[in-house]
């Protein structure tokens, strides 16, 4: 049933036939994201292509959205952000995906404070398990960090996927500084084992309660990411069983080929979470095809090739029902000084 109220939306406020936008979450570097009702009734979060003339220091961003639209249509798994419909190309190009109340990750984390073990591990599984899916289908999500995971009760569901591309259709290296793999700061192509390696940056976030490497600007942390190995995470966060903790740090290893697949870690996060069914052996819900693995971290050839925009804009699917709205809220402000993401290439 539709509860909204049937007032107008504010004027400045986007109109998007099918949606009334409430109010705004939040402005990245490519778009604002509005609380909306769609025509069914549920809640969205409705993401539009920021104006032409706040993009102009950012000439890649129209590109950067539409391949996120076209992204989060067509992938498809519980641990990665359901996209509904969009519109990928055009001044007014928009994407309605999943709302996710509870808001992202790193709104959650207090510098030098771990999450419980136990919570701690059910995010970074839920998160491995929709970056291993991501991998089978042949794509790099390329900035995976804490701001792009988001929370809906003991689900961690990774979000954001402007960055991200199908290895068979070639992109553009990219990343969040304090999170990207030594070969993307040289700029090299991100592959799978690029993705490892901000995924083991994530693991001391949550489990250390502070990032690997702390440099105070984009050079420091280049220098850090390249040459300086990454602290124990076992003498930082003792109670982190020690398999995961050495597996964490070797996702941190410079060389690519030394890093752990996403099946070794998933397999000794699900080792600590005492699962009976593994989610690593546990099927996409929502995946119709899998892909098959090539070496240790080499991703499929696509399975399924980009969404054509006209696609796009007509792709829809069915939701969950929305909860009541909560009061937003983390325990503190955004963490990340370094918000830009960068095209090192
Ligand atoms: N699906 C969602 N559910 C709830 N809130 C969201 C959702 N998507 C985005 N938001 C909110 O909107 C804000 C802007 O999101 P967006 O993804 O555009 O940018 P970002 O990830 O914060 O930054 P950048 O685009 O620079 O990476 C987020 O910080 C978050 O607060």
């Amino acid at each position: 049933m539709n509860t909204a109220p049937q007032s107008d939306p504010p004027s400045d406020f986007p109109a998007i036939a099918g949606f009334r936008p409430s109010r705004l979450l939040g402005t990245g570097s490519t778009a604002r994201v509005y609380l909306a009702r769609d025509g069914e009734g549920r809640r969205v979060a409705l993401k539009v292509l920021l104006p032409a003339e706040e993009l102009q220091g950012n000439p890649g961003a129209a590109e950067m959205f539409a391949n996120e639209v076209r992204m989060t249509l067509q992938l498809r798994h519980p641990h990665l952000a359901r996209g509904y419909s969009g519109q990928a190309y055009g001044e007014e190009a928009w994407l309605a995906l999943e709302y996710f109340r509870e808001g992202s990750l790193d709104t959650q984390l207090l510098p030098g404070i771990p999450l419980p073990l136990e919570q701690g591990v059910r995010i970074l599984r839920g998160v491995a398990a929709g970056l291993d899916y991501m991998h089978g289908q042949g794509a790099v999500h390329q900035d995976v960090k804490s701001q792009n995971v988001y929370l809906d009760g003991e689900r961690a569901v990774l979000a954001d996927f402007g960055c991200s591309y199908m290895m068979g259709q070639g992109g553009r290296a990219g990343g969040s500084p304090f999170y990207m793999a030594p070969e993307i700061y040289r700029g090299e192509g991100g592959t799978a084992a690029s993705d490892v390696y901000s995924f083991g940056v994530l693991g001391y976030e949550v489990l250390a309660g502070q990032r690997p490497f702390q440099g105070e600007s984009y050079e420091d942390l280049m220098g850090e990411h390249l040459l300086t190995a990454a602290p124990s995470l076992s003498h930082l966060s003792p109670q982190v069983p020690r398999p995961l903790a050495r597996l964490l740090q070797r996702a941190l290893a410079k060389a690519p080929a030394d890093r752990p697949t996403l099946a070794e870690l998933l397999a000794a996060l699900d080792e600590v979470a005492g699962v009976p069914e593994p989610l690593s052996a546990a099927p996409a819900a929502a995946c119709t095809e899998s892909g098959a693995r090539l070496g240790r971290h080499a991703a499929a050839s696509p399975l399924t090739s980009q969404v054509p925009a006209s696609q796009a804009s007509a792709s829809q699917a069915p939701a969950p029902a929305p909860a009541d709205e909560p009061a937003a809220g983390g325990l503190l402000s955004r963490w990340n000084p370094f918000r830009k993401k960068s095209d090192p290439a």
